[in-house]
């Protein structure tokens, strides 16, 4: 890998701390760190280089996934970590760094720099630090930019955003970090599909009946006040993750699909999304907020009276939407989106629901069986990771009525990297396949701005839900209007089915969902 100089704005925040060192310290482990590699820490916070590596390692010792065991490797790769005080504003500041990067280079004999800049700051600061970058030389060397979200507040502000970056550095060199990307399910998405003929097959409006992507959390605003109520759900989590999962599952890609083969049909995707009309937007997006409840066992606030949000409040912090792909292999299939803050459990996952050709067909009274329930196709995205496969066979103990069975692949957590670990060793790679692309960026901001329009003017009700269930009763009804129900949740239909088979002495640890 190539040497790299890794530049961290923002080296003394939250995201930092919890997420970026612990990443990096597991690539260090599994040695996929660049041989010569250092990272500077950036902050207005003055810090000498052993209080910034001491606050590292309390860091790597709270959040990293693996126990911080060996003290000589520990050591080693702190040293690769150093601290400089730079105020995103003062150019002087970055003449500085350029000096301490330059003499890095030296020291290590690096011939062809390369570095990578890791914008871990609030997005007011984006444009101005790659502006400085390119003003101050720092720039003039082989470079990357990572990215964090958000990317902009609407479709009009995401471009000016893209705009100012783009003078500084080429979309190549652009990293924009969607952390759903990196979960290790929605990367396996991609393989399944290309290596699984069974699954390429039945990846069509023929076999499919509708898609159902959840993204449930029981966290509520938590101490992102300021942050969330200017946002909302539709922001945070719809316009970037959701869309992205909506892409990754929806693409067909040919056999060993490069980086830009997967943004180009990911993009596709996105252009044959049917836009959401203003008249029909109450008809197909849902939007709700929490009230007080029960969560655990344990009673939470309701979203008006969390610290720092306004009593009359109509931020959204729960979101569905039904939405249709125009195109060849998706017509006419409904896809459900949801996601939700103070939900009765946190599960993100995709359900794909099959077509029940034996149903819709046969007069045969058997057939017709009302115990016949739909082949399902489940990627569990987290906090579990497994892929589940419901098929019928009949039950002889039952007067050979249809019984579900459940093919379950599970993998185990503690193996499993951190969608982290993932991207930053993919931008270090120069990989940018796992990254959003700023085609699919704007598409995405254009496709939810009329929902933003019609959340601002409020034509669209804000329905209520109580904290620790699956959101407001609208959202079922989206998709009852069409036949369907929301797999998985605990009211719904198929844990009918379950509590039956559970008493039969059997366990299917996805359909409980306990
Ligand atoms: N925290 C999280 O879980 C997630 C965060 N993000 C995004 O990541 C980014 C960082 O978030 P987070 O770490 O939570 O934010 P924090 O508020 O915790 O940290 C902000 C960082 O920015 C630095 N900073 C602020 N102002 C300046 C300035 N004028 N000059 C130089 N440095 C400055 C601070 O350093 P100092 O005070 O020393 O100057 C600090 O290191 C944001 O864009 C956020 O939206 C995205 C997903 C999740
Ligand atoms: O980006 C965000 O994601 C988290 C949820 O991420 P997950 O990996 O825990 O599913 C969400 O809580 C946060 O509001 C949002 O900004």
């Amino acid at each position: 890998m190539e040497p790299t100089t890794f530049v961290l704005f923002g080296a003394t925040g939250d995201l930092a701390k919890r997420k970026i060192y612990p990443a990096l310290y597991n690539l260090f482990i599994d040695g996929k760190l660049p041989e010569a590699f250092t990272l500077i820490g950036l902050g207005r916070r003055e810090l000498t280089n052993e209080t910034f590596r001491s606050n590292v390692e309390q860091s790597l010792r709270t959040y990293s996934r693996r126990e911080v065991q060996d003290p000589a490797g520990l050591e080693r790769f702190l040293q690769a970590f150093r601290y400089n005080v730079l105020d995103v504003g003062r150019i002087e500041d970055y003449l500085k760094l350029l000096q301490v990067i330059e003499q890095r280079e030296q020291e290590l004999r690096i011939t062809k720099p390369n570095r990578m800049f890791y914008l871990s700051v609030g997005p007011e600061h984006f444009e101005t630090i790659a502006a400085n970058i390119q003003a101050s030389g720092l720039g003039s060397a082989q470079k990357r930019l990572v990215i964090e979200k958000p990317f902009g507040y609407d479709l009009q502000s995401a471009r000016d955003l893209n705009q100012k970056l783009s003078k500084a550095f080429s979309e190549e060199e652009i990293f924009r970090i969607d952390h759903y990307l990196g979960k290790p399910m929605v990367q396996k998405l991609e393989i399944l599909q290309q290596s699984n003929p069974v699954l390429q097959a039945l990846w069509t409006n023929r076999y499919i009946a509708n898609v159902q992507i959840t993204a449930n959390e029981t966290v509520g605003v938590e101490e992102r006040a300021g942050y969330y109520d200017h946002v909302g759900a539709v922001r945070d989590m719809f316009q970037n993750h959701m869309l992205q999962l909506l892409m990754m599952l929806a693409s067909h890609l040919p056999n060993h699909s490069d980086s830009e083969m997967v943004r180009f049909k990911k993009k596709k995707v996105m252009e044959a999304l049917e836009p959401v009309q203003k008249q029909e937007i109450s008809a197909s997006i849902i939007r709700g907020q929490y009230k007080a409840g029960t969560i655990q066992g344990k009673p939470v606030a309701g979203y008006l009276d969390e610290p720092g949000i306004a009593s009359t409040s109509m931020n959204d912090t729960f979101i569905a939407a039904r939405l249709q792909i125009d195109d060849y292999f998706w017509r006419g299939v409904p896809f459900y989106i949801r996601t939700g803050k103070r939900m009765k459990e946190k599960s993100t996952r995709i359900v794909i629901e099959f077509k029940e050709p034996l149903k819709e067909t046969s007069k045969d009274a058997q057939a017709q069986d009302h115990t016949q329930a739909p082949n399902l196709l489940v990627f569990e995205i987290s906090p579990d990771e497994g892929i589940m496969l419901q098929l019928n066979t009949r039950d002889p103990k039952h007067k050979g009525e249809f019984k579900p069975i459940h093919i379950d692949f599970h993998e185990s957590h503690e193996d499993t990297p951190e969608a982290y670990e993932n991207l930053i060793h993919d931008a270090l790679n120069g990989d940018p396949k796992f990254f959003a692309h700023w085609d699919e960026v704007e598409l995405s901001w254009q496709w939810v701005q009329p929902i933003l329009d019609a959340f601002q003017a409020n034509t669209v009700p804000l329905y209520p839900y109580e904290a620790g269930t699956y959101g407001p009763a609208a959202s079922d009804a989206l998709l009852a209007e069409d036949g369907y129900h929301w797999w998985f949740d605990e009211h719904a239909e198929n844990v009918k089915v379950n509590e039956t088979q559970e008493e039969e002495g059997e366990h299917y640890a996805y359909i409980t969902n306990n």
